[in-house]
C-alpha cells in the first residue's frame, strides 16, 4: 500500500491549496467517467482531474468516507498484450488520491502478431477483461475507464493493418461494461513512451515528492524499441542533444525538462533480425539469415510482427563474443546518440528486457532483481557467448541479446564500465512500466509538450 508516501503530490494532503491547477493538456485523453464527471471545484483548492472526481460524489457519499476507484492501462506491446488494474483510495474529497494496489496479467503474442485476423487480437483484449471484471467490483465498471496504449509493434505495422487491430480493440471495449473515453485506444509515441517510464520510476522510487530535484533516470528494452529518458544535471547535455530529444512536461506544479528518446527498430528482437540483416530483407521464403551469435546447429523460425524469417547458426564456421560483437555493432553504431553526461555517476533503473536477460544469464535474481555494473553485463555476455551450449537450454538468443545490451549501452548510449544499473521489475509491488505513468497522466493532466 501507498499511504503517506506514494501520493500523487510532492506535498501530501496539507498542502494541497498551494496547487495551482495543472494545465490542461491537449494531446491527451483526460476525460471522467459519466456520473463522476464534476464541474470545476469551486472556492476550493485549484486541482482539476483527479479530486474532481471527489467533489461530484460530496453529494450522495459522507464527506469524509474513503472512496475508492480503479484504471484500467492495456500495454499493447510487440511481444505481448498486458493489463494493469491500478486502485486507489480517495481519502477525503478534496485531497489526492493514493495508489493502493495494481493488478497485473499477461498475455502472448503482442496485437500485431494478429496483423491479418484482428479478431483474434480482439479475442486476446476480451481475454485480459475477464481478469478486470474478476477484479473490480461491478458497481464501479461503468465508472472505470478502460484505455489501450500500442507501442513498437504496432508502430511497426502498416498503418491500415494497425488501424484494423486498434478498430476491433475498440469495440470489445465499447462492448464491455466498463466507461470509454474517446481516445481510449491509440499509438504511443515514444516520446511519451519514455516520459510515462520515468515517471512511474520516479513515483514509485518517491523521487517525485522530495523537493530536491534528484530523479533516477530509466532505460527500457522492449521487443521493437528502447527508451532512455533522465533528467539532465548539465545544461551542455540539453544544448548537445537533437532538439527533439528534450521534452518538457508540467506534473505537480513542476516542469520537467527531460532528455527522452526510444529508438524504434533497437528493441531486442528488432535488433536480433537487424543484426542477421533479416529486417527489410526480400526472399523470406527462402533465405535462412545466419550468425556467429547463435549456437552452430541451431536453426528456427522466428516471428516479429507479421513476419517470419528462417534463421540459424553458421554450422562450419565460427562463433563466439568478438565475432558476435562485430555483427551487433551495425545495429548500434550511427544509429544511438550519445548524450553529454551519461559519462557521469548517474544512476539508472534498468528493466523489461534487460531484467529478463540479466536473470536469464545468472546475474541476478529473478524474484529480486539486482545492481550491477555495465562491465557485469559485457563479462556475462563473454561467458554465455564462450558456452553457447550450456546456455541453448534457457534461450538460444542469450549470446546474442547479452552482447547487444553490451553494446547498446557502451557504444550506443556511451555508459562507462562502472556505470550502475539498478535492475528492477517492480517497486512496492507496483511493476515499472510506462502504464502507471499513463495512467497518472490520464486521470490528473500531465502536460507534455
Ligand atoms: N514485469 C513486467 N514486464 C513488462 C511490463 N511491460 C512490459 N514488460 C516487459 O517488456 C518487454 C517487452 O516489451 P514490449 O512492450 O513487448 O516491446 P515494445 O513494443 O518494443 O515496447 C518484456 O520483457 C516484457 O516482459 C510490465 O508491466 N511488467
Amino acid at each position: 500500500t501507498y499511504y503517506g508516501r506514494h501520493m500523487y503530490s510532492p506535498h501530501a494532503n496539507t498542502h494541497v491549496p498551494s496547487h495551482r491547477a495543472p494545465r490542461r493538456h491537449t494531446n491527451m485523453d483526460n476525460q471522467l467517467p459519466p456520473e463522476t464527471h464534476a464541474p470545476e471545484v469551486s472556492g476550493g483548492p485549484e486541482i482539476s482531474g483527479v479530486p474532481e472526481v471527489s467533489g461530484a460524489l460530496e453529494g450522495h457519499r459522507p464527506i469524509n468516507a474513503s472512496r475508492v476507484f480503479y484504471g484500467v492501462m492495456f500495454d499493447a506491446g510487440s511481444t505481448g498484450t498486458r493489463i494493469h488494474i491500478y486502485k486507489f483510495i480517495q481519502k477525503d474529497p478534496v485531497g489526492l488520491p493514493v495508489l493502493d494496489n495494481e493488478m497485473y496479467h499477461a498475455v502472448k503474442p503482442g496485437l500485431s502478431a494478429y496483423a491479418d485476423k484482428p479478431e483474434e487480437g480482439g479475442e486476446t483484449i476480451r481475454l485480459l477483461l475477464r481478469v478486470a471484471k474478476k477484479t473490480i467490483p461491478k458497481p464501479e465498471w461503468p465508472h472505470t475507464p478502460v484505455v489501450l496504449k500500442a507501442t513498437a509493434g504496432l508502430r511497426l505495422l502498416p498503418p491500415e493493418k494497425a488501424k484494423a487491430l486498434l478498430d476491433e480493440v475498440k469495440e470489445v471495449f465499447d462492448e464491455s461494461p466498463f466507461f470509454v473515453p474517446s481516445d481510449s485506444v491509440s499509438i504511443m509515441n515514444g516520446t511519451n513512451e519514455g516520459i510515462l517510464a520515468w515517471v512511474t520510476v520516479n513515483f514509485l522510487t518517491g523521487h517525485l515528492y522530495a523537493k530536491t530535484k534528484k530523479t533516477v533516470g530509466i532505460l527500457d528494452l522492449g521487443g521493437g524499441s528502447t527508451q532512455i529518458t533522465f533528467l539532465p544535471k548539465s545544461k551542455k547535455t540539453v544544448m548537445t542533444a537533437p532538439p527533439s530529444y528534450i521534452a518538457r512536461f508540467d506534473m505537480f506544479n513542476d516542469t520537467y525538462e527531460l532528455y527522452t528518446h526510444s529508438y524504434l527498430g533497437n528493441g531486442i528482437v528488432a535488433a536480433r533480425l537487424a543484426t542477421l540483416g533479416a529486417l527489410g530483407a526480400d526472399g523470406l521464403d527462402w533465405k535462412v539469415f545466419t550468425s556467429s551469435c547463435l549456437p552452430k546447429k541451431f536453426r528456427e523460425d522466428c516471428t516479429f510482427g507479421d513476419l517470419t524469417y528462417k534463421v540459424s547458426g553458421i554450422p562450419d564456421g565460427y562463433a563466439g563474443y568478438k565475432l558476435c560483437y562485430h555483427e551487433v555493432m551495425r545495429v548500434v553504431k550511427g544509429i544511438i546518440h550519445q548524450p553529454f553526461e551519461v559519462k557521469g555517476n548517474s544512476v539508472f533503473f534498468a528493466f523489461s528486457y534487460y531484467y529478463d536477460r540479466a536473470v536469464e544469464s545468472g546475474l541476478i535474481d529473478g524474484t529480486r532483481g539486482g545492481v550491477v555494473e555495465v562491465r557485469d553485463f559485457k563479462k556475462r555476455a563473454k561467458e554465455v557467448c564462450n558456452k553457447m551450449t550450456k546456455y541453448r537450454a534457457i534461450n538460444p538468443f542469450l549470446c546474442m541479446d547479452m552482447t547487444y545490451i553490451t553494446c547498446l549501452l557502451k557504444e550506443g548510449f556511451g555508459f562507462k564500465d562502472s556505470t550502475v544499473l539498478q535492475l528492477t521489475k517492480k517497486v512496492n509491488n507496483v511493476e515499472t512500466s510506462w502504464a502507471l505513468g499513463a495512467t497518472f497522466d490520464h486521470l490528473h493532466n500531465l502536460n507534455i509538450h
